[in-house]
């Protein structure tokens, strides 16, 4: 369509401006977002700068807070990292693959009836420059570096923002509620203390 041409992002910043343009309406197009997320060519040079890595779990780091409507975050995922089946906080989750793949699995919300293992919906492999939607009427979802040699880096917009979420184990559906923390802010590695309770991967 014409106008997703007239927005398409030449660069992040750019992107980032035009979701701060779209995120000022009250109601937001989940496909117009998922288009413009996904029009954006990733180019590492733009966001290598909150490309921070750890060596055991996948990290979050924070790019832009929308102004309050939003947070925008690169998720960096080692070789074989993986988050837990989680909930979204009955906010939008987009995501986009900036470099490598990832796997997405779906999985129902557990009921109160069963007791017994999750029930898996889907699963996908997300390639580069993809953008997936998922919210909470969808489902619940696990993530995941499946490569043992090639990381990944995802880009996560959450709107509204939220520090925490609900993660599931799969045998059993009981679920836990875990805050959720940045290992770096605009390019800037976050204090230690900040980062000790961070539990979804
Ligand atoms: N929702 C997860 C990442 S993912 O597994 O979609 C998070 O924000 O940490
Ligand atoms: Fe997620």
């Amino acid at each position: 369509m014409e106008q997703t041409e007239v927005m398409k992002p030449e660069t992040l910043n750019d992107l980032i401006n035009i979701l701060h343009k779209l995120f000022e309406a009250d109601e937001i197009n989940v496909e117009e977002v998922q288009d413009i997320m996904e029009s954006y060519e990733s180019k590492p040079e733009e966001w290598m700068k909150y490309a921070k890595f750890d060596q055991f779990r996948y990290t979050r780091n924070l790019v832009d807070e929308g102004n309050g409507k939003f947070n925008l975050m690169l998720l960096c995922w080692g070789e074989g990292h993986g988050s837990s089946i989680h909930d979204h906080t009955d906010s939008h989750c987009f995501m986009k693959l900036l470099q490598g793949q990832l796997k997405e699995t779906l999985f129902e919300w557990p009921d109160h009836k069963s007791h017994g293992a999750m029930v898996q919906k889907s699963q996908r492999i997300l390639q580069e420059n993809q953008c997936a939607y998922i919210n909470d009427s969808i489902g619940l979802h696990r993530v995941e570096n499946v490569s043992h040699t090639e990381c990944a880096v995802s880009l996560h917009l959450y709107s509204p923002p939220f520090q925490q979420c609900q993660t599931f184990d799969q045998r059993t559906g009981h679920k836990n509620t875990v805050k959720m923390t940045f290992w770096s802010k605009f390019g800037a590695r976050t204090p230690f203390e900040a980062t000790v309770s961070q539990e979804n991967n």
